[in-house]
């Protein structure tokens, strides 16, 4: 796959001096997803704003489809679509006249077969005639999306889409990206869940405090870093574990024996290790298992990055 879109040494200091971006260098491929990951103020959004044009760089170079932002804005614009963070929307419009509008905006001729299309894609064909203040809030975020789709854009940036929605307009939500995938639809996201960047994403990319940490195959990143921890609570404490069980770590009270492993392997050993306790007459009241959540790979990594 070709870069669709490749950015280079690319900073932002804002007026006020916060430095939100500093030497970020990426090449974003032709009909990927790649989820942008990050805690709050990690400069997600600024990223996204400079490749949008909504917010000048600083510093560094990014061409979108071979078109430079700056010297070229309108052809890059023009193959760029946007889902931002808030939902704002004219909520006495109908949905049918917002997406007309907005690809009106981008000085498009009227193509209302395009639009159908989108709107069916989206499942807002019936709702085109309905006002938007009569939608639901999956309707509503669905209509962002198709506004985003109006002009015919080849990428898509997602800002957030699923902050604050329930699982189940999660999954709706994840269902629409993957359609636009399949259409060769380039896809950014950002996301603050580990979980949906492990459902969606080709390709994760970590970012803290203005640096890009890692970009990688999602699988190699999840493979490296998505360890699960199973604890095993014994009826009665013990001074040291046997040598067959010496891989995992005894609690100081010498109540809880924990194994770290990787969740994505063939073979977590488990199996075995639940057996070794049998063998050695060691008695378990119960176990539980913790996934390593987002947080512990940012801590893992601005640890060992930084
Ligand atoms: N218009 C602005 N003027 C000044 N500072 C800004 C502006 N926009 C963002 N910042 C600052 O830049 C830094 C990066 O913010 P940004 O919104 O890009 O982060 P983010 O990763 O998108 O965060 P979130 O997950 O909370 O949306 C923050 O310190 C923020 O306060």
């Amino acid at each position: 796959m070709s870069a669709m879109i490749e950015v280079r040494d690319l900073s932002k200091t804002y007026a006020s001096g916060t430095s939100a971006l500093s030497g970020v260098s990426l090449d974003i491929r032709e009909g990927e997803i790649l989820a942008l990951l990050g805690p709050n103020g990690a400069g997600k959004t600024t990223f996204i704003s400079i490749l949008c044009g909504l917010v000048t760089p600083s510093g560094g170079k990014v061409t979108v489809g071979g078109h430079d932002i700056l010297r070229d804005y309108r052809a890059a614009r023009a193959l760029i679509g946007l889902v931002p963070q808030e939902i704002a929307l004219e909520y006495f419009e109908t949905v049918i006249n917002t997406v007309r509008f907005s690809r009106g905006l981008y000085g498009k001729p009227a193509d209302d077969a395009y639009l159908e299309r989108i709107l069916r894609a989206l499942a807002l064909w019936d709702k085109r005639d309905a006002k938007l203040k009569e939608l639901s809030g999956g309707m509503k975020r669905r209509v962002l999306i198709a506004k985003a789709l109006s002009h015919g854009p080849r990428i898509l940036f997602l800002d957030e889409p699923t902050a604050g929605v329930d699982v189940n307009l999660r999954r709706e939500m994840w269902e629409v990206v993957r359609g636009l995938k399949s259409e060769g639809v380039t896809i950014i996201l950002t996301t603050h869940y580990l979980e949906e960047a492990e459902e969606m994403a080709d390709r994760v990319g970590i970012i803290d405090k203005g640096r890009l940490l890692l970009v990688r195959d999602k699988s190699d990143l999840m493979h490296e870093f998505g360890r699960k921890v199973l604890t095993v609570e014994l009826t009665e404490p013990i001074t040291a574990l046997p040598p067959a069980l010496s891989s995992l770590e005894l609690s100081s009270d010498g109540l809880r024996a924990s194994y770290r492993y990787d969740a994505h392997a063939d073979r977590t050993g488990i199996a075995r290790l639940l057996a070794s306790f049998a063998a050695e007459g060691i008695s378990v009241r119960d176990v539980a298992t913790e996934q390593s959540s987002l947080e512990d790979v940012f801590l893992r990594l601005v640890r060992d990055l930084a």
